[in-house]
């Protein structure tokens, strides 16, 4: 079996070559209604393979959500594994949304689903919940470091109700979402160009420079868009760490199927005005 390179030497390079949006895969029943599909693992099918085929080729990254696939049972998850290996083979990273956390010897089964490189679902990154305790996720830190995969772990996270956990403070004063932000760092030391334990930090929260987002990895940021961030506000939220700002964008490309050119100047408006936003910073 051929041995990946790190996901954070991958990601980098992809970055570099196309650019770091994100574009999401979510097939919301709305979605489908409004691009005349049925509410159906045939529609599911249509939805999926005209994203991966409009913007596979040209973005960084792919982002399945998984439970948009698992509504429809074992035939949405075959379709899921498909969408995986085109977007993969199309040459864009699949970072697999199913944001998996379980008490760690759970979690070992959850790695050894998404992170194992000859498993069905394998994809270049996971994202993961640490509100188990950040050490329950060992298992899946491990099995990404022996696989060249990566993970994605929840810290700030874009939704107004994720503060109460986050942002709660411990005996020690610092937060809960800086505590994983610490543990990430601690995961990537030393990493070149870089790590490969990213976090996800919201692209709708404002401010954050009281948070050290230096983790030496990238950081997922989801928000832009159908939530209200823009491109803009990047520099702004992420400081000196833009730079390894991964941008997600779903529904705000995905609205504009199911016309495969519009779908693609969707994601190229977007890649650009994100490319200019980091270019000031
Ligand atoms: O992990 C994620 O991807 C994620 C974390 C987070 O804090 N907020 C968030 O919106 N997401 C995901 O990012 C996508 C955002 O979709 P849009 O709001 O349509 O762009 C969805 O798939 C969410 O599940």
């Amino acid at each position: 079996m051929t041995v990946l390179e790190p996901f954070g030497a991958r990601l980098r390079r992809a970055m570099d070559e196309r650019g770091p949006l994100c574009v999401g895969i979510d097939p919301h029943a709305s979605l489908l209604a409004e691009w005349g599909l049925s509410d159906d693992v045939a529609g599911l099918e249509r939805f999926s393979r005209t994203v991966v085929e409009a913007v596979a080729d040209r973005v960084a990254v792919l982002k399945p959500q998984s439970a948009f696939f698992e509504r429809f049972g074992s035939r949405g998850v075959a379709v899921l594994e498909k969408s995986v290996e085109e977007a993969r083979n199309a040459g864009a990273l699949v970072v697999m949304d199913a944001k998996r956390g379980d008490i760690g010897s759970t979690m070992a089964a959850y790695a050894e689903s998404f992170l194992r490189k000859d498993a069905p679902l394998f994809s270049d990154a996971l994202t993961v919940s640490p509100y188990l305790g950040y050490g329950s996720l060992k298992p899946a830190v491990d099995l990404a470091r022996e696989s060249g995969a990566g993970l994605f772990v929840l810290a700030l996270t874009s939704n107004p109700e994720g503060g109460e956990v986050q942002h709660a403070t411990r005996s020690d004063g610092r937060s809960v979402g800086a505590t994983m932000l610490a543990h990430l760092a601690a995961e990537n030391a030393g990493e070149e160009p870089l790590g490969s334990f990213g976090a996800v930090v919201g692209a709708t929260l404002g401010d954050l420079s009281s948070y050290d987002l230096a983790i030496n990895g990238p950081l997922l940021a989801p928000g832009i868009g159908a939530q209200g961030a823009t491109p803009a506000d990047l520099p702004r939220v992420f400081g000196a760490a833009v730079r390894n700002v991964v941008p997600n964008v779903s529904r705000g490309v995905l609205r504009h199927g199911p016309d495969v050119s519009a779908l693609r100047t969707a994601a190229d408006r977007f890649a650009e005005e994100i490319r200019s936003a980091v270019a000031g910073a």
